[in-house]
């Protein structure tokens, strides 16, 4: 174990007590004998061993009530443990409930010297930020108002200023409750990856995918009160993507015919699966055979040429149980940081027709590429959009990585062709 670690947690377990009524809390407190007479117990946690480095940002995933916020709770000390230890050297800023560390009679400025005391700053030091937080909430004259006139979007303005604008060693925070607009959420996004350029220790419940990968140095997967997997960001959440998505379809019932293999063993000997992908997942693993992207022009392999036309290739099998009209094929060039930066499915476009066929059947994608150069991954499946969450028949990431090259260096995301005039004197 690095004792350098800042958190460090071992095999810790947390029990809550349920209670059918309050009143059985209450007989409970009053007639402490027999202790389990008025009370269930309900294991939210268990066997929890885990160290996050310094300066490390880890992004803990996991489905509603797997122990997310418990883990934090314990973590910051607002919950203690059934058993195990915790601990936890330097100081922790968190946001893990809206109006949490706040007195509703008070006003915003009174709560933002509470928040800061309570994070053990004195008087000057909040002063000193004061500022700084008020613009960052920039919730106006309400600033001067009781908290509890707030609505819950100044709320999270209010304690992601305050927290944030200090300079905690450990950052915990909750990205549900980042209620507000895209400028709000952006402004906390920067000053998250300034706070973790300075070698803060972040934690951060990523209920979006893509945040937890384009920010985190880790990922965490809780499931039912358990630590399933803790490592690579990309890995982890490929896993948990590929198991939240099985668990949609295991509770759609639709198209539980779709999900039958059978016809996948008569293609099975035909040909061995050629991807070395970084996942793979679905009801029909197996029926997409090629997923390749080239230059038309250059058609090198692996490498595009930035601002040439590119074509992405699926080839794939349809076995008889799938109805071709809910068939669709897709295509997503991602970034190494796991982002979806370009995406096209034949379910977009209304004059696509899929006919029933034996043997392989290709579809094209073209398209103008104008992404940058750098390091991509292709990643193709077989869908059916028709219900509100996709079901995948064969979902594969990682079916091509490739290069993408500029002829000259270029800046941003994109390298799409700019012009560019000056206006003398006001002429047009
Ligand atoms: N005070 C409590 N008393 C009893 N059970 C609780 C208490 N707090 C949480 N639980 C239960 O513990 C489990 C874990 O809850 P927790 O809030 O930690 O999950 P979560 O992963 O943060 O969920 P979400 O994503 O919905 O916020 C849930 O089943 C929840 O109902």
């Amino acid at each position: 174990m690095d004792s350098a670690s800042p958190i460090v947690l071992n095999n810790v377990s947390k029990v809550y007590r349920l209670y059918d009524k309050p009143t059985d809390r209450l007989k409970e407190a009053v007639f402490p004998f027999g202790n389990n007479r008025y009370h269930k117990q309900f294991s939210a946690l268990s066997g929890i061993t885990f160290e996050v480095g310094k300066g490390e940002t880890i992004g803990i995933v996991g489905k509603n009530g797997s122990g997310k916020s418990t883990l934090l709770k314990l973590i910051t000390g607002v919950l203690t443990a059934t058993s195990g230890s915790i601990a936890v050297a330097g100081r922790i800023s968190a946001i893990l409930e809206l109006g949490a560390g706040f007195n509703q009679e008070y006003t915003g400025i009174e709560n933002i010297f509470l928040n800061g005391t309570i994070l053990g700053y004195s008087r000057d030091e909040i002063e000193n930020r004061l500022d700084d937080i008020i613009a960052f909430a920039d919730i106006g004259d309400f600033i001067y108002q009781p908290v509890k006139t707030y609505s819950s979007g100044m709320f999270s303005r209010l304690a992601f200023a305050v927290a944030i604008n200090v300079d905690p060693d450990i950052l915990i925070v909750d990205e549900a409750l980042a209620v507000g607009d895209v400028k709000f959420q952006t402004k906390c996004f920067n000053r998250f990856k300034a706070l973790k350029d300075k070698g803060v220790t972040i934690l951060f419940v990523g209920h979006d995918i893509f945040s937890v990968r384009s920010f985190c140095d880790k990922a965490m997967w809780l499931h039912e009160g358990e630590l399933l997997r803790y490592g690579d960001t990309l890995s982890v959440t490929a896993e948990y993507m590929q198991f939240m998505n099985q668990d949609s379809q295991q509770s759609s019932d639709k198209h539980d015919d779709l999900t039958k293999n059978a016809s996948i063993e008569a293609l099975e000997a035909e040909v061995e699966i050629p991807f070395d992908a970084i996942n793979r997942w679905g009801s029909n693993i197996g029926l997409i055979r090629t997923g390749l992207i080239r230059g038309i022009k250059s058609e090198l392999s692996n490498v595009l040429i930035s601002g040439e036309r590119a074509r992405v290739t699926v080839g794939f099998h349809i076995p008889p149980d799938i109805d071709t009209s809910i068939l669709h094929i897709a295509f997503s060039i991602k970034n190494t940081l796991g982002i979806d930066v370009l995406v096209s499915t034949t379910y977009e476009n209304e004059s696509f027709r899929l006919e029933r066929r034996n043997g392989l059947v290709e579809v094209n994608f073209e398209f103008d590429n104008y992404l940058n150069q750098g390091d991509y991954i292709l990643v193709v499946a077989l869908e059916d959009r028709t219900n509100p969450v996709t079901e995948y028949f064969d979902y594969v990431e990682g079916a091509q990585y490739f290069k993408i090259v500029t002829k000259k260096k270029a800046y941003g995301v994109l390298n799409i062709p700019v012009v560019q005039y000056l206006n003398a004197n006001g002429e047009k």
